[in-house]
């Protein structure tokens, strides 16, 4: 698997997602300290350069050291929000609304030891959703670890391309970006995949996000059309249909609908608070999963009764896909989740 560190100071990226973006340094204190050693540098610049020092410092953003020394970017925005992002995997484990309310759950008991996926926030499947594929489920992007592409304080590109090893099962030379960004009480996160080889790339994918409810017995998910199919993977993926447009757990759920619009919606009625997600035409599928007490029993890396304080639902392009990827094409999908 890929074990690449991010430099300390990191190259502004000549790249179209380039953006105010120098300042990499792996701690609060690191940080401020590189801040005044641009601003002592600028003291002794042309006034424009000592313009461009002020905003490409304010505008960075700022790397921290996580369990494990595992490298996080930390974005914030001007109204209060804010986000943590893991180079490993690219997984988001931190979503704060406006007012700080953490919206993602994100599980004590989680592993912070590359290749083993971070439980919680939003894993990324890719580029396989579940098992539908040769490949190892969920795919292996969850498990390998990113650099830093480019970057602004409240937004960062993060770039996967595949290694060696990884080519034994996935032939294929990609590239994957994955682009977080915070704005007032919305995160949107995009993902550009370049097919970089000379034959089609089978892809598919989820924003397998984890939404922190108040309890699982008091929220439900409203997919916006009535009478959806979906398989049920509780029950070997028979395929059902469901009453009305809303799902309400009550029990385990593993179902994957497909066909879905545009919208989907968590409602939280004990917290009064509901998480919409608006998603592209590229991810048509949508999975609605909680494991419930027996099986989040069998998760080593799951605390006692966390599994009801959770909700996992994804944005996919599972049974659905997967899709081919031509060569030489980027492939795009893009969810934004927005909390009122
Ligand atoms: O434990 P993992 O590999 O992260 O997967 C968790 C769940 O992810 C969901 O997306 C799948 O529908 C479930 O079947 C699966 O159990």
């Amino acid at each position: 698997m890929q074990q690449l560190q991010a430099p300390l100071l990191y190259p502004v990226a000549a790249c179209k997602h380039q953006r105010n973006f120098s300042l990499t340094q792996p701690s609060r204190r690191s940080c401020l300290f590189k801040a005044r050693s641009d601003r002592r540098q600028a003291q002794h610049a042309s006034p424009r350069s000592r313009l461009h020092a002020r905003v490409t410092a304010a505008a960075a953003p700022q790397l921290a050291e996580g369990p494990n020394g595992l490298q996080k970017v930390l974005l914030k925005n001007s109204s209060g929000g804010s986000a943590e992002v893991f180079l490993h995997g690219a997984s988001v484990t931190s979503w704060k609304s406006d007012k700080g309310e953490e919206l993602f759950f994100l599980t004590k008991k989680a592993i912070y030891a590359p290749p083993k996926p971070i439980r919680g926030g939003i894993p990324l499947c890719f580029p396989q959703f579940g098992p539908f594929g040769n490949i190892q489920n969920h795919g292996f992007a969850r498990n390998s670890v990113f650099e830093l592409s480019s970057g602004s304080e409240d937004s960062v590109t993060l770039s996967l391309t595949p290694t060696t090893d990884l080519h034994r099962t996935f032939p294929h030379d990609f590239q994957l970006l994955v682009t977080v960004k915070l704005e007032s009480n919305s995160l949107t996160q995009t993902l550009e995949v370049e097919n970089r080889s000379s034959e089609p790339m089978p892809l598919g994918v989820a924003f397998h996000t984890y939404f922190a409810v108040s309890d699982v017995d008091s929220v439900h998910v409203d997919l916006g059309s009535p009478g959806l199919t979906f398989l049920d993977g509780t029950q070997g993926k028979a395929q059902k249909k469901l009453d009305g447009s809303t799902v309400k757990l009550q029990e385990e759920w593993d179902a994957i609908f497909t066909g879905t619009g545009d919208t989907l919606k968590l409602v939280d009625e004990k917290a009064g608070r509901t998480i919409t997600i608006k998603k592209d035409k590229n991810l048509p599928d949508a999975v609605v999963w909680n494991p419930w007490e027996e099986k989040a029993n069998g998760f080593a890396d799951m605390a006692e009764g966390e599994w009801r304080t959770f909700v996992c639902l994804e944005p996919a392009l599972a049974a659905s896909g997967p899709t081919q990827v031509q060569p030489g094409q980027t492939w795009t999908c893009t969810q934004v989740l927005s909390v009122s």
